[in-house]
């Protein structure tokens, strides 16, 4: 056994939670709140917003004026708001109440993040990137926040410009191919996931975030039916092949 395996463990799951069309309770209208609200908005949630209209942040006010998908009560927390939503957010300046909302969400096992004391979450924010698809974030398991922050800033800087758009294409670019040749595994999931890989590899991430329709067509029908992946000259410039990379 190696000397990791004996070591406490001392990370946390990272995933990206799919909240499409979810119902998120969050308690709380302050500045803490107005973050958790544009996060969960980001993700498509439906949310439920508990907090007195005097307390609320003018973010968070802008967000219940411009979202249609924000349900807003003009009072403080009660335990039935707790019925038929799949996530808990509290973001509240009463640690007392904040801890009661979060007995009560492990009670009904739904997944709760109490913002003022770690030991009441059952899952962390971080510091989050996003550009279109991309998406990034920068946890230190709560141990150091700000620290997150400034890592995430210098992270901001190192990403390249069109990444987000490159990313969009290329999950187009998949989801045609896949139309064409379509099929779950196998020799067909095989060759799909070369010929991917050779294209991500091979061309820059500008000249991905440049692809339009009827280049991708062109990659289709001219590269990946002949097995090979067309240079970014050759999509650009119909007919005339300059270089291509056999996809093997
Ligand atoms: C555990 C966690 C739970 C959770 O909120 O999910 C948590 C907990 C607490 N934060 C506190 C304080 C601060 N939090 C920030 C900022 C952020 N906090 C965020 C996340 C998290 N904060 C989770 C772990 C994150 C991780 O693992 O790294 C970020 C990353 C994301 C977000 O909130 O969206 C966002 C930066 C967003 C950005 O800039 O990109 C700042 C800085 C600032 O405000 O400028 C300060 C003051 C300075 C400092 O303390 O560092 C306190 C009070 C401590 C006290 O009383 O002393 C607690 C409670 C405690 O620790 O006991
Ligand atoms: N996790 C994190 O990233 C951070 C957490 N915090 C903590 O998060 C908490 C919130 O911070 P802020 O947004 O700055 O506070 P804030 O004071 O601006 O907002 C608190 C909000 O909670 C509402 N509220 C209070 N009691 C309520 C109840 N019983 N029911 C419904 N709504 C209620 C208030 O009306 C107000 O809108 C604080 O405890 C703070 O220490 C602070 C900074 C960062």
């Amino acid at each position: 056994m190696s000397a990791q395996t004996h070591r406490e463990p001392e990370g946390s799951l990272l995933i990206a939670w799919q909240l499409k069309g979810k119902n998120v309770l969050i308690v709380g209208g302050g500045e803490v709140a107005s973050g958790r609200i544009q996060h969960v908005l980001d993700a498509g949630a439906a949310i439920t917003l508990v907090s007195p209209a005097d307390g609320l942040h003018t973010l968070t006010k802008s967000f219940i004026e411009s979202s249609d998908r924000i349900t807003y009560h003009d009072r403080e927390f009660n335990p039935s708001d707790l019925d038929g939503v799949d996530m808990v957010l509290t973001a509240i300046d009463d640690v007392v109440v904040s801890r009661d909302i979060g007995i009560r969400s492990r009670t009904l096992r739904i997944p709760v993040n109490v913002a003022d004391d770690p030991s009441y979450c059952d899952f962390y924010f971080g510091s989050q990137i996003r550009r279109g698809p991309l998406q990034i974030m920068v946890s230190t398991n709560g141990k150091g926040p700000k620290l997150a922050s400034l890592i995430r800033q210098r992270i901001e800087e190192a990403v390249p410009q069109g990444a987000g758009e490159a990313i969009e294409k290329v999950g187009l670019l998949r989801e045609r191919l896949k139309e064409r040749a379509p099929g779950v595994g196998g020799g067909i999931g095989r060759r799909r996931m070369q010929w991917m890989i050779n294209l991500c590899t091979t061309w820059e991430m500008d000249d991905l975030a440049r692809l339009d329709d009827e280049q991708m067509e062109r990659m289709l029908v001219e590269g990946w039916e002949k097995n090979i992946v067309l240079s970014p000259e050759e999509v650009r410039v119909h007919g005339s092949r300059v270089r291509s990379v056999e996809n093997n």
